[in-house]
């Protein structure tokens, strides 16, 4: 495909998001119905696609309006594409630009739509991250970092570098985790790898990894929201945990069997009641559902589909788990709440409200972790009985 017909398929594809469908969604629909399309097709595509869902309101503003179209000519012109070798009506290409689309608006002076944040995020993003808020809200512009977690069970760090190295994939040493490597080069090489395949490496974010690899050693270990097990696997990597993987929804972790198969590490899955007459665990991880602020480099549709009265929901949710959970860990134990937030209130407020609500409960350590080149945005809190 030229690159104007892959701007051409982007629009498609956002149109189709625009009517209803997931990113996900519309991308594997376009690509089944084009069958044409080659790998580094598809991959420039979804680039184009998730360009514009991270700067989805500079984009609307660029290119005034919100279909598909007035999207795309709106992120290219805002990352200084050549727009008229582009919209060519060449071929596939999609037509020439109209001389209104060509007379753009100045840079936006509103600050919300400069960040691309909806208005209401705007207070969330100041108070948690005060002086950092404009940073980190451009940090989410961006493409976020590929990371690989090596699985130092089976591994040492720079030989699994060199066994990637020899299928194609660079890395260099994240420094948020020892086990976490940043792909440099050949990122689409990494699911065919033999090292991926083989159980060697697993993609993980890097403050996801740091988040785990600061939990306590050894012990009997519940995941309580253990999803497709991304933490659970890292825990694995200390063989002398006992760990049993939770979910409210146990369809979320059917790929964790064969993920622990490949890593070579046991993790036993637990429905609720189990998870309970399984209690009390010296370590109870809860990886709290939540809005996803720290990861919208990922999943940027949820930048603006979240709600203030979904953030609400999720609230009440962290507090719930964290209220079943204390009642699951040992007397010595540790209550980890971990999550990919960036909001003081579901974060920092919802450790301060389970202090209030269980006195008897300190916090032992605390981590915040921002938007940067090397991983996403996280938060943790470890809590111990006094
Ligand atoms: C952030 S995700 C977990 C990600 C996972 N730990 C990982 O590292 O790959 C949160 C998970 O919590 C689960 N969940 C939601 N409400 C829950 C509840 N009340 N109890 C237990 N799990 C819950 C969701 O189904 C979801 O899989």
């Amino acid at each position: 495909m030229t690159p104007g017909a892959r701007v051409s398929a982007a629009i498609e594809v956002l149109d189709a998001i625009a009517g209803g469908l997931a990113a996900e969604q519309a991308l594997t629909r376009w690509a089944r119905q084009s069958r044409f399309a080659g790998s580094k097709d598809r991959a420039a595509v979804r680039d184009h696609v998730f360009d514009v869902l991270r700067q989805k309101r500079s984009a609307a503003h660029y290119g005034r309006g919100e279909t598909g179209r007035a999207l795309m000519i709106g992120v290219l012109h805002g990352l200084g594409a050549d727009l008229d070798a582009l919209f060519s009506g060449a071929g596939h290409a999609p037509a020439p630009l109209s001389e209104a689309e060509r007379a753009f608006p100045p840079i936006p002076e509103d600050r919300a739509t400069r960040l691309n944040l909806l208005d209401w995020l705007l207070p969330l993003f100041d108070t948690a991250l005060g002086e950092n808020a404009d940073a980190a809200a451009l940090a989410l512009q961006e493409r976020g970092p590929i990371c690989l977690r090596v699985n130092t069970a089976r591994i040492a760090v720079p030989a699994a570098q060199e066994l990637l190295a020899e299928e194609g994939v660079q890395t260099r040493a994240n420094p948020l985790a020892e086990a976490a490597l940043t792909v440099t080069e050949g990122a689409r090489r990494i699911r065919n790898s033999a090292a991926f395949t083989d159980g060697y490496v697993e993609l993980q974010d890097a403050a996801s990894q740091a988040v785990v690899a600061a939990l306590p050693q050894g012990g009997r270990v519940l995941d309580y929201c253990a999803g497709g097990g991304g933490k659970a696997l890292a825990l694995a990597m200390d063989s002398a945990r006992d760990i049993t993987a939770h979910d409210i929804d146990p369809r979320r972790m059917s790929d964790l069997p064969p993920r622990a198969g490949r890593a070579g590490v046991a993790i036993s899955l637990a429905d609720t009641e189990e998870a309970k007459a399984g209690a009390p665990y010296d370590l109870v991880l809860c990886d709290a559902p939540c809005s996803g602020s720290g990861a919208w480099r990922r999943a940027a549709e949820g930048k603006w589909t979240l709600t203030p009265e979904r953030l609400t929901e999720l609230t009440t949710i962290q507090d719930q788990i964290l209220d079943t959970a204390a009642g699951l860990t040992a007397r010595d134990g540790v209550l980890a709440y971990a999550t990919c937030s960036l909001f003081r209130e579901e974060n920092e407020a919802r450790v301060d409200a389970f202090l209030a609500r269980h006195p008897e409960w300190r916090v032992a350590r605390m981590d915040r972790y921002d938007v940067t080149p090397d991983g996403d945005g996280f938060f943790s809190a470890q809590l111990t009985r006094e």
